[in-house]
């Protein structure tokens, strides 16, 4: 039997659900408790990642229930009760999230979205959460070394064909534009999300006229604005000199705005196709380079003196090729007893880096008072009221002996509420707004930390409360491990 496609709910893990299961089967489904997500490693060796993934988070949310076919088909492969698939069928969500808004700049190890409301939903939504956050993040984040490479230059997403899957293409195209990308060629990414399209012709065309000119004229006599793509055959010999040639018989009938090249050497033959335009006194007509580019490879070119005005960028964006998965996860840090009071909880492991920080927490960035730019991102337990301090020490959660007092600074919370018991409080922002966001915030870094090469890393340090709390909790589990094994 197949079941219809209608709903979220089931996008989870069936472990959640078994765990679900315990939990309202054992009477403690509705007790409090609290998740948060994190990531371990910046990727791509980046100094930065930029967060992307709300808006869909908030979709999800807002739409969570079980639908009658979910539960039907539940039904037909568990051995749930019915009682239980009535639980599921009658959920709502209730919980609150706090959360990083879409462009901010978000680091490795620190809260940047928390779940906090009952046990068995903060339990459901772990695996949809985490799928979201962790591609559209990835991808913006190599949007934006790909951005922080190209300065002010246009560049274009052309992923698509090569994303992996049709849901991929449409939210990593929208991450790719909050990363700092111009435009796309997904025609749907910009009907459903508002992003400029753009777009030049492939080779087809020139094949399916069998010659540059015929091809060109062809195009040139029903477009206005037009690009052409110059190397089908051979670049400087017939690609340019074809397109110079049509430019110059359509005259002021086209806008004759660019040359694209899509192999061989880009340095060199952007140099000669440059020189090409220039001695036909098209001076203002724009080099475009695509083929397997990235932040590398572009940044190489530059170097280069290659002299390419506008970037197609594909497969290395959407896909984030050189580091393809974010690794965040999400980890209970604190569940409310029997006695109704919430005992934090940790999750250990013999590699220092991998122990998670109990408790709830605020992420606070600390910024100089003046010129804004940042100084570290400080976590602390929630109940801490960070902003009107005087001055801050802080220091490195594993190296202790690295540390700095701060003083005259502003502290900004991170994690914002968007759901308060279940009611959505947050207004999505405009994408283009979000996009904005996120460019304003990559300035706000010194050049230090968004350098695409070895940059410096970011601090992000514990407060001390946060510290001694983890470190009480570790000695406590410890006791009891040694207890148990004596
Ligand atoms: N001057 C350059 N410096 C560094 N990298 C370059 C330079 N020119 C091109 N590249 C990059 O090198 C790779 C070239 O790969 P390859 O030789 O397979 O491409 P190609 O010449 O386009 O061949 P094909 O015709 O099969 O597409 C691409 O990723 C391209 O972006
Ligand atoms: O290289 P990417 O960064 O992934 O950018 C997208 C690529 O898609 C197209 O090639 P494709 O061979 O698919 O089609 P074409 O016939 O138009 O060249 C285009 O020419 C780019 O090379
Ligand atoms: O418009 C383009 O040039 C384009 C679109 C998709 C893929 N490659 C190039």
């Amino acid at each position: 039997m197949n079941y219809k496609d209608d709903g979220l709910a089931l996008h989870t893990d069936f472990y959640e659900l078994n765990m679900m299961y315990t939990y309202w089967k054992q009477g403690i489904a509705e007790r409090n408790a609290i998740f948060e997500v994190y990531f371990r490693d910046l990727p791509f060796g980046s100094g930065f990642a930029v967060f992307a993934g709300l808006e869909h988070i908030v979709n999800y949310l807002k739409d969570l229930h079980f639908s009658d076919s979910d539960i039907d088909y539940l039904k037909e492969v568990t051995e749930y009760p019915q009682a239980f698939l009535d639980y599921l069928h009658d959920l709502k969500f209730t919980g609150t999230i706090r959360s990083a808004v879409e462009g901010d700049l978000v680091f490795n190890n620190e809260p940047i979205v928390q779940f906090e409301g009952p046990l068995a939903q903060g339990q459901l939504i772990e695996t949809a959460v985490l799928n979201m956050v962790n591609y559209q993040t990835l991808v913006a984040t190599k949007a934006a070394r790909i951005r922080a490479v190209v300065g002010n230059d246009p560049l274009m997403e052309f992923g698509t064909r090569r994303a992996q899957e049709t849901s991929a293409a449409m939210w990593g195209t929208r991450a790719a534009f909050i990363g700092g990308f111009n435009a796309t060629s997904n025609v749907r990414a910009g009907k459903v999300f508002g992003i400029p399209i753009s777009g030049t012709h492939a080779h087809a065309l020139v094949q399916a006229y069998r010659d540059d000119y015929n091809a060109f004229k062809a195009y040139a006599e029903v477009n206005h604005d037009v690009t052409f793509l110059v190397d089908t055959y051979d670049t400087l010999r017939s690609g340019v000199p074809a397109a110079i040639r049509v430019a110059k018989e359509m005259g002021d009938k086209i806008d004759f705005q660019g040359v694209r090249i899509d192999s061989g050497d880009m340095a060199y033959i952007s140099k000669r196709v440059r020189q090409q335009l220039d001695a036909a006194g098209f001076t203002d007509t724009k080099i475009v380079a695509s083929n397997d580019l990235d932040e590398n490879t572009i940044q190489n070119l530059k170097m280069q003196g290659a002299k390419i005005d506008t970037w197609g960028v594909g497969t290395k964006v959407i896909t984030a090729y050189d580091h393809p998965a974010l690794g965040a996860v999400y980890k209970l840090v604190s569940i409310e007893d029997e006695h109704g009071e919430m005992t934090d909880t940790i999750k250990l492991s013999s590699n220092a880096e991998k122990v998670s920080t109990p408790g709830k927490k605020q992420v606070w960035r600390i910024t100089r008072h003046g010129n804004g730019k940042s100084e570290g991102d400080y976590v602390a337990l929630a109940y801490e009221d960070i902003a009107n301090q005087e001055s801050l020490y802080m220091f490195h959660p594993n190296f202790t002996y690295i540390n700095k007092t701060v003083r005259d600074f502003d502290a900004r919370p991170l994690l914002r509420t968007i759901f308060d018991q279940g009611k959505l409080v947050y207004e999505l922002p405009a994408l283009v707004d979000i996009r904005e966001y996120a460019m304003q915030c990559v300035d706000s870094l010194w050049d230090e930390y968004t350098r695409v090469l070895n940059p410096q890393e970011y601090p992000v340090d514990l407060s001390q409360a946060a510290w001694d709390n983890k470190m009480s909790i570790i000695k406590r589990i410890k006791e009891k491990v040694n207890w148990h094994q004596a």
